[in-house]
């Protein structure tokens, strides 16, 4: 068997597509794999036995109209020189999770008759996958609900894959790893996996108001951390942190942005979430956030209204009130919790490349 894999290079994009590459691989150690992303994260990761190769990626949402139009055509150009590359690769199948970068080679695959299986993480389609969609042969989808805007005879429901230690770490070997003591209320704080300024600052702000019960563990990406004074909680900060899954396990409350994979892995863990939506991007974090917020999990602060005496207010209330006056929908939750987006992928492409092989 031999797969292609495209993806953008954020966290959003690139770990679910390298759930599927690495699961593959352990399933399938005679498969030859192709993952094509670009970007600092893909940069970063050793992928054993998987050919890796970097192309460009040219965005052309939220842009000038002019700039728009030259991303199309460099686009074009780039799907047309991708077609001796595919061609030499032969892959079965091309497998994509969306973003700008995937565009040209599901191009150059639908050129070439690949067929073309395409994810999308957010509740929203976004324009890449609608173009992509087109192209497609399946479209696989994270939530139960399709967007109304999808062909529905492509639409397969097959949950959002992320990382298989994420809700599996006991609070135990977390401290121990991280060499970290929970505390009565630990408050994980990160904005996607770009981080975020805005919701940096009012953290910031908001660290002098928490008393001695409080650790808050905050990502804060490239920023630099200014010296906050008057401290009575606990506070740790990094960067970038590679194993998200101590972290949720340390937490009983998650304050952050509400990209996909951020969204699942509150499925996942069962956290109490503070979802900050990014007003970028057509608002499409938006409607993750309204998803979780509907599931009993997430209060939604919209990022024009966020200020750090909301957040002490939302954080007390949900502290104080100890879960009483929840309504998680506990239900829809668990199915959530036990769906094996990776599995129900790898098992869509074997069959796909099972059909093909009988049909040649
Ligand atoms: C600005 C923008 O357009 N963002 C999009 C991008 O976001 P982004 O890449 O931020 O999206 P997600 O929230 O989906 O994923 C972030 C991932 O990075 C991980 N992480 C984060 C910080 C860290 O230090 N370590 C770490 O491992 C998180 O655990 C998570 O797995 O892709 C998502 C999935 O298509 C979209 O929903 C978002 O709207």
């Amino acid at each position: 068997m031999r797969i292609l894999i495209v993806t953008s290079g954020t966290g959003g994009h690139f770990y679910p597509a390298l759930c599927i590459a690495e699961k593959f691989k352990k399933i399938h150690p005679e498969s030859k794999l192709s993952f094509w992303s670009q970007g600092l994260l893909f940069k970063n990761t050793m992928l054993e036995g998987i050919e890796k190769k970097e192309i460009p990626s040219y965005p052309f949402v939220g842009m000038p109209k002019i700039a728009q139009f030259l991303s199309i055509i460099k686009t074009i150009f780039l799907s047309l020189k991708l077609i001796p590359e595919i061609t030499r690769f032969k892959p079965d199948c091309l497998v994509s999770f969306g973003g700008h970068t995937s565009v040209a080679p599901c191009i150059s695959a639908y050129i070439l008759g690949i067929p073309i299986l395409s994810h999308e993480q957010n509740y929203k389609l976004g324009l890449t996958n609608y173009l992509v969609s087109r192209f497609a042969k399946f479209i696989m989808i994270s939530f139960p609900k399709a967007d109304p805007k999808l062909p529905e005879n492509k639409v397969v429901f097959t949950g959002l894959p992320i990382r298989e230690d994420i809700g599996k770490v006991e609070v135990e070997e977390a401290e121990k790893k991280l060499g970290l003591k929970k505390l009565e209320r630990t408050i994980l704080c990160f904005g996607g996996s770009q981080g975020s300024e805005v919701i940096n600052k009012t953290i910031w702000s908001l660290l002098p108001k928490l008393d001695e019960k409080y650790l808050v563990i905050h990502i804060t990406g490239n920023q630099f951390v200014p010296q906050i004074r008057g401290l009575k909680c606990q506070y740790v900060n990094f960067k970038y942190f590679k194993e998200m899954s101590l972290l949720y396990a340390l937490s009983d409350l998650v304050i952050s942005r509400s990209g996909a994979s951020t969204v699942f892995e509150i499925i996942k863990t069962g956290k109490r979430a503070i979802l900050i939506p990014y007003p970028g991007a057509k608002s499409h974090q938006k409607y993750n956030a309204i998803y979780l917020e509907k599931l009993g999990l997430g209060k939604i602060v919209f990022q024009n209204t966020l200020s750090e005496n909301l957040l002490y207010n939302i954080i007390r209330e949900i502290f104080e009130l100890n879960n009483k006056n929840v309504n998680v929908n506990y239900n829809e939750l668990l199915k959530l919790q036990k769906i094996d987006a990776t599995k129900n992928i790898v098992g869509l492409v074997e069959k796909i490349i099972e059909r093909k092989m009988i049909i040649s």
